[in-house]
């Protein structure tokens, strides 16, 4: 067990991005304690001999995954897996009484068909797929507070919807007109070797990918359903930037009133965010940067229109390995244990 008063939390996949931030952000968190670390390649290895510079984070061993194991030392599991890894172990930590937060795409689907279609794979835990809730904050606050099993939004997705959201609640926007341009930096792509991730690759270039067909849009679209009330389609294409850290989401709309200016949406985006302490919407004129948000779980939000073609602009900055993911499970967790939104997460940017 965990300290007295400190929840006891466990993270599988412990090596990877989503992993490592975990277990650096909840070294500063104070009613969480990381009591297990899990793995496969890693598994026998100290987490400081991976990670040298957190010796002082934590001094666990990474373990081979015994879930019988975890769910008797942990109350809170974090899942940070490849897809189609957490579908087979979030049941069995589920029914030991585990609250567990899934970093991958396995329970961020409402309809499992969807996700079959887009990304492959048998499953049999259907029943359990159904308990689970969509994790963003900022739109499912009050399911998450009473949820066990949360599938934590993704990190394009997240950059997008908080751009969308207001748009598409208060109908000021045609849906169907919606397109998101967004760029990722290589960090996005995980921890594991891949040839177009590599620095010789990356560095000096800027690519689009998945062009029409990046397994985002599904996740971008079941959500903007859900706002808009009815069926739609977005159009999403993601690019890779040579840098590390970040994703700059710019979305296009159609103003269902050209009368609008920008300073009504900003008006507009600051009343829809205002109970919501990790989204800032920036002033008039002012576009976000994405290392405004660099190791922080914030997402900066500008908003503009252009009124020769009645579009309004959204852009949206996020880290894509906190608010985008490591971030986003934590914020979950505070609301699943009824702690404060903002506990233990960061608010200040790595740089300048
Ligand atoms: N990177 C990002 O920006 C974001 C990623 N995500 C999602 O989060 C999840 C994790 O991503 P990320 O951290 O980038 O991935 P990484 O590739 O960096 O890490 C994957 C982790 O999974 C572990 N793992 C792989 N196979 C197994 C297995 N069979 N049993 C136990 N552990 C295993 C690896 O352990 P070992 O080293 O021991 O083999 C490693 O710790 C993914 O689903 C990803 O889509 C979500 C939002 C943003
Ligand atoms: C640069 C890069 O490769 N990015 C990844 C981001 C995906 C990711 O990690 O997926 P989730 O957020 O859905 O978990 C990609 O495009 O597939």
């Amino acid at each position: 067990m965990g300290d007295v008063g400190r929840v006891p939390v466990g993270i599988i996949g412990a090596s990877g991005y989503g992993g490592v931030q975990l277990v650096r952000l909840l070294a500063d968190h104070p009613a969480a304690e990381v009591v297990y670390l899990g793995g496969d390649s890693s598994a026998g290895k100290p987490f400081s001999s991976l990670y040298p510079h957190l010796t002082n984070c934590t001094d666990l061993t990474v373990e081979p995954i015994d879930l019988d194991k975890i769910a008797a030392k942990c109350e809170v599991v974090f899942l940070s897996l490849p897809n189609g890894l957490a579908c087979k172990m979030a049941p069995t930590l589920l029914e030991k009484g585990c609250k567990v937060l899934d970093l991958s795409a396995d329970y961020r689907f409402e309809n499992q068909e969807t996700y079959k279609a887009w990304y492959g794979g048998e499953r049999s835990d259907s029943s359990v797929a159904a308990t689970a809730v969509y994790g963003l904050p900022e739109l499912y606050r009050d399911r998450i507070k009473d949820a066990q099993l949360v599938g934590c939004a993704g990190c394009y997705v997240t950059a997008s919807l908080l751009a969308l959201a207001p748009l598409l609640k208060q109908g000021l926007i045609v849906p169907e007109t919606a397109i998101i341009d967004a760029k990722s930096g290589t960090s996005g792509g995980g921890r594991k070797a891949e040839v177009n991730l590599l620095l010789a690759e990356a560095e000096g270039s800027l690519g689009a990918y998945g062009v029409g067909r990046h397994r985002h849009t599904p996740e971008i679209e079941q959500i903007c359903s859900d706002l808009a009330g009815h069926d739609i389609k977005v159009q999403f294409t993601p690019h890779l930037i040579p840098m590390v850290r970040g994703i700059l989401a710019t979305v296009y709309a159609t103003l269902r009133d050209p009368g609008l200016v920008r300073e009504d949406l900003i008006t507009i985006f600051s009343a829809f965010y205002r109970n919501c302490p990790w989204v800032k919407v920036l002033p008039a004129g002012v576009y976000p940067q994405t290392k405004w948000a660099c190791g922080t779980n914030l997402c900066y939000i500008g908003v503009e229109v252009d009124p020769r073609t009645d579009r309004v602009i959204v852009l949206s900055a996020i880290d894509n390995l906190i608010k985008g993911q490591a971030g986003q499970g934590i914020q979950c967790m505070n609301l699943m244990m009824g702690w404060e939104e903002t506990l233990g997460l960061p608010q200040l940017a790595f740089y300048p």
